[in-house]
Formats: C-alpha cells, sequence, structure tokens
C-alpha cells in the first residue's frame, strides 16, 4: 500500500504564485481526504502538482510498495470528451495508459465491473461525445478506476452529478477506499458531501493549507466565516449527523 505525503509543496504560473508550503502527515490509504476551499484557490493546482503534471518547489513523498510505475492519478474537472470513442473504448484507452496493447480477459472483465459498479454498462457503446454532462464524469471516474491507482486525486467528481449518483459515487468510492486501501483525495464545494463521506479535510486557502485533520474539527463555524465569508452553524440532523447551515453571506 502507498502513502502519500506533502512537504513544502509550492506552485505558480509564469510569475502568479498560487501556493506555498503546504506539508501534511503522512495520507495513509483506506479512507477519503476531502480538500476544500474557495474557487481559485488552488485545489485543481496543488492536485496536478501532487501528481506531477506541473513543478515547482517541495517534494511529494510516496512510501510503500506499488505495482504501477506511475502510482498516482489525477482525474481533471473538465471531462471532455472524445466524439470518436466509445465509452467502452475510452475505458479501456484508460487502462491500457502506459502499458502494452495487449488485452487480458481480466482487464475486460475489471471495465465491465467498473461501469457496472458506476450503473453506467447501459452506456458502453454509446460514443463519448452524445453523452449527458453528468454521463461523462461518471465515464471519467470509470477511466480513473479502471487504472487502479494508490492514489486518486478526483477533481469535483460529482459536480455535474444529480442528488441520487453524488451521494452513490461518494459511498462507492468511500467502501472502494477501505477495502482496496487506496488513498483518495477529493476536491469537493458540498461541505456536507465532506462531512459524510470524508475522514479527513485539507483546506486550501490565500495560498496555504489552512487547516487540516478530522473533517469533523476542520469544518466549523469559524472556518466558515474566515475562508468563505459566511455565516454559518454546524447542528447535529435527527439522524445524529453533522450538517452545515448558511444563514448568510458577510458583505
Ligand atoms: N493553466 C493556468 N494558467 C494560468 N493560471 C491558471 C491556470 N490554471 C489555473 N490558473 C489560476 O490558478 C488559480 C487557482 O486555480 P485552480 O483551478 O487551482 O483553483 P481551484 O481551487 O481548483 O478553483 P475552483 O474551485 O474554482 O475549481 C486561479 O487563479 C486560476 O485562474
Amino acid at each position: 500500500m502507498v502513502a502519500l505525503r506533502l512537504e513544502s509543496l509550492g506552485a505558480r504560473y509564469g510569475s502568479n504564485r498560487i501556493f506555498e508550503d503546504i506539508s501534511t502527515g503522512i495520507i495513509e490509504g483506506g479512507g477519503l481526504t476531502a480538500v476544500i476551499g474557495p474557487n481559485a484557490a488552488g485545489k485543481s493546482t496543488l492536485f496536478k502538482r501532487i501528481a506531477g503534471l506541473l513543478k515547482g518547489e517541495g517534494v511529494v513523498h510516496l512510501s510503500g510498495e506499488s505495482a504501477l510505475s506511475r502510482p498516482i492519478c489525477y482525474m481533471p474537472q473538465d471531462t471532455g470528451a472524445n466524439a470518436v470513442l466509445t465509452v467502452y473504448e475510452s475505458v479501456l484507452l484508460a487502462a491500457k495508459q502506459g502499458s502494452g496493447w495487449k488485452v487480458a480477459d481480466d482487464e475486460l472483465a475489471d471495465i465491465d465491473r467498473i461501469l457496472s459498479s458506476l450503473k453506467i454498462s447501459d452506456l458502453a457503446f454509446r460514443d463519448l461525445g452524445q453523452l449527458s454532462g453528468g454521463q461523462r464524469q461518471l465515464v471519467a471516474i470509470a477511466q480513473a478506476l479502471v487504472r487502479k491507482p494508490d492514489i486518486l486525486l478526483m477533481d469535483e467528481p460529482t459536480s455535474a452529478l444529480d442528488l441520487f449518483r453524488q451521494i452513490e459515487v461518494l459511498h462507492y468510492m468511500r467502501e472502494l477506499a477501505r477495502e482496496s486501501g487506496i488513498a483518495v483525495l477529493i476536491a469537493l464545494h458540498d461541505l456536507n458531501h465532506a462531512m459524510r463521506y470524508c475522514d479527513q479535510a485539507m483546506v486550501v486557502a490565500n495560498g496555504r493549507l489552512v487547516a487540516s485533520g478530522p473533517t469533523t474539527e476542520v469544518i466549523t463555524a469559524d472556518l466558515l466565516r474566515k475562508v468563505y465569508r459566511v455565516d454559518a452553524r454546524i447542528e447535529n440532523c435527527t439522524q445524529g449527523r453533522p450538517l452545515v447551515i448558511v444563514d448568510s453571506a458577510l458583505g
């Protein structure tokens, strides 16, 4: 199992510094970590920096054994559609990325299983270009999962999904992380989803990691005021789950 640790990470686009000095403890596999923060805070940039798609200061430490030469997979926010491929072809292509072109039966079985788990088997032979935004997002999740990474970085993977699918995908990802021991970092704007499904949270704001730790300790009324500029309460619902209730935006 591979664990991740960030040491003094920084990133910039040209002369525009996006964040600096982001360090974490060891992020072990087996659970979901929410990466939260306002628009343009640098969550996607942090993922690109961790995935090695962007150079910058600091070190991404990986420890443990991996069967893969590239144990980190980044699922981007924009799931562009290649109209030439069917869903099945695009997922197969993702599975074969970085390896030979010979396709084994168990790889095809894996694709079938993942499409079925995401309840998109019926889309397998549709062209990507004909899919709705939510359907494309589910295909992008399948493309990420079929690569079986040790560290999976998912950039707002539920932003185009309806309520039922959001809950279903997050539940599935949590179970998958628990069963397979992978570490999943998920950029999310829905803080109630973050509190319900993610064990840990990292908050990126003002070019820094401003808080990290167990989700329910990190997401507080004080943090929401400072980072999101809203007046909010965290209250337990009738089932005892903490919920963010936003009262107003601060002027
Ligand atoms: N390729 C790029 N070139 C230059 N600037 C960029 C590039 N990509 C992102 N930025 C800038 O970097 C900053 C951080 O963007 P990023 O996409 O990482 O934020 P984010 O926290 O993921 O935002 P959101 O929640 O809105 O998706 C923004 O100011 C953005 O305009």
